[in-house]
């Protein structure tokens, strides 16, 4: 008897979280701000820390020491690294569902569509977030800001994904500059949420297409499949 191999899924999405799937800049504000506070230093208000975000932490913490004019290399930004990690791994409030975005991933699992999430949080955090918001179960494969050596924009982390989920076809969806490189860089086509945290305009994003809500994501997707788009 012949084994039948299983087929592979049509499409894969995979998603971006911070500022895609979830607006967490009051999240990182809270956690920044009780780390500031333990270490004496003044808080930022969340537009200040909004503009740190989606480079991971590392960059999140240079934004912080830049800002607040402490030298990066300083054993005061080391504490204040340690201090806010800590926090951040433990962060639940102040993180919110985009609306439509639970809707959204339930349906594309009741279509088959595999589903990862590559995130320049590190992974604690993001699993926290995750299972705070109850949606970590709709992903097949996620990966963190120090799952590898390197994050985005370099495009490894997106083609690690898109390997492991092993779809005929793949969609990332992301918010800002950094998820648009990367998706350029992997050559896989990009679909932006203009809500999140970018800082240019949608069209110098170059996006295979933009939305701003939810309820359109299926449409999305149906267009996606009927026209398949080179990145
Ligand atoms: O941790 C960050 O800076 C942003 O993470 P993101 O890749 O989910 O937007
Ligand atoms: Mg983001």
């Amino acid at each position: 008897m012949t084994a039948i191999a299983a087929a592979a899924p049509p499409l894969s999405v995979i998603f971006d979280l911070d500022g895609t799937l979830v607006e967490s800049a009051a999240a990182i504000q809270l956690a920044l701000n009780q780390a500031l506070a333990a270490q004496h230093l003044p808080e930022l208000p969340v537009a200040t820390v909004r503009g740190f975000i989606g480079h991971g932490v590392p960059h999140l913490m240079n934004c912080v020491a830049d800002h607040l004019e402490i030298p990066r290399s300083s054993s005061k930004l080391s504490q204040l690294f340690h201090a806010f990690s800590a926090q951040y791994e433990v962060q639940r409030e102040g993180n919110t569902l985009f609306e439509g975005a639970r809707s959204a991933l339930q349906a594309l699992r009741l279509q088959g569509v595999a589903l990862g999430l590559c995130t320049n949080k590190p992974m604690q955090p993001a699993k926290t977030v995750l299972q705070h918001l109850n949606i970590e179960e709709f992903f097949d494969y996620i990966i963190a800001g120090d799952s590898l050596s390197v994050r985005k924009p370099d495009p490894q982390m997106l083609l690690v994904a898109r390997a492991a989920l092993s779809a005929e076809h793949c969609l990332y969806v992301g918010d800002s500059e950094v998820d648009a490189e990367t998706a350029h860089a992997a050559g896989v086509p990009f679909l932006l949420f203009t809500r999140g945290y970018r800082k240019s305009t949608i069209d110098s994003l170059a996006p295979w297409a933009s939305f701003d809500d939810f309820a359109q994501f299926p449409d999305y997707v149906a267009k996606f499949l009927r026209e398949i788009p080179e990145a």
